[in-house]
């Protein structure tokens, strides 16, 4: 049972190999998530939401990262732990996103930090980066933007946007990303931009060309109560367990059977 790094990601990009991630916020399903298969769990600020109640995921603290995270750590043996730092954690400046990375990894054990954004972010990534700091970056419907962008949109339709989210991730890549989440995106874009890149993407409604998949967990149990995105699909269905949904789900993101035309996004 050799550890996924971030260079595990690559080679399996290199090799065709799906990517299957799911989002974790505590330890006894980080555990089944690791003994399921799982590659990549994510502690995401998506607890604000489906763990907090929260209408966003703005009202996220650091400190509820760290703890989160810390709980995830302890059962997390295989695969890799991505963590976001939250909203207004990392945006006043490279020093401010150095210390809020550095608390995650220390006190939370996180092995990667995931930073919304572009072009704008590429000068902390880099900064990070040099510093030892392996980063996630996250492009397309970046939920800490929602204010922005005026709700939960699907984001890179039209050629014109479609073509600067290319230049963003190229961009991203070179300030030294090791991999870079597609969010709502058309499976077009998501597409070219996996292409267009060394580095692994992790589609969430990108569609069926990224190199890896992330579901929200409760999402994907069908456990939140408020409707669900589109690409979101319900493994408990036809499952015996919790254990086998996630299985089920591990292997249809390996065999390309998730995500399908009814969970994916078109260019026109
Ligand atoms: N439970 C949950 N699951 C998620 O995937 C998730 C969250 N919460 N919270 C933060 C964001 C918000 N998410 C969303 C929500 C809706 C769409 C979405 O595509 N909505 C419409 C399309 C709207 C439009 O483009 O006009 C859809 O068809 O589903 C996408 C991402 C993804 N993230
Ligand atoms: C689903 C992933 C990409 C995320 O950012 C979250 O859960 O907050
Ligand atoms: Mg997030």
């Amino acid at each position: 049972m050799k550890p996924v790094t971030v260079l595990t990601l690559r080679d399996m990009k290199r090799a065709g190999e799906k990517i299957a991630c799911l989002t974790a916020y505590d330890y006894s399903f980080a555990s089944l998530l690791d003994r399921a298969g799982v590659d990549l769990v994510m502690v995401g600020d998506s607890l604000g939401m489906v763990v907090q109640g929260h209408e966003s995921t703005l009202p996220v603290s650091v400190a509820e990262m760290t703890y989160h995270n810390a709980c995830v750590a302890r059962g997390v043996k295989r695969a890799l732990l991505v963590v976001d730092m939250p909203f207004m954690s990392y945006q006043q400046s490279r020093e401010q996103a150095l210390a809020t990375a550095g608390r995650l990894m220390r006190r939370g054990g996180a092995h990667v930090v995931k930073l919304e954004g572009g072009e704008p972010m590429a000068e902390t990534v880099h900064f990070l980066v040099e510093r030892g700091v392996p980063v996630c970056a996250h492009l397309g419907l970046t939920p800490q933007s929602v204010h922005q962008l005026g709700g939960y949109r699907v984001q890179g339709r039209g050629e014109e946007a479609a073509e600067r989210m290319r230049r963003e991730a190229k961009i991203l890549e070179q300030a030294g990303a090791s991999l870079i989440v597609l969010e709502a995106v058309p499976a077009e874009l998501g597409a070219a931009i996996t292409q267009d890149l060394a580095i692994p993407t992790i589609g969430i409604g990108a569609g069926i060309d990224c190199d890896g998949q992330v579901l929200v967990l409760y999402d994907m149990l069908g456990i939140y109560p408020r409707p669900t995105p589109k690409f979101a699909r319900n493994f408990m269905p036809g499952s015996a367990s919790i254990e086998d949904a996630v299985k089920a789900y591990v292997a249809a993101v390996k065999s390309r059977a998730f995500p399908g035309p009814e969970h994916t996004f078109r260019q026109a």
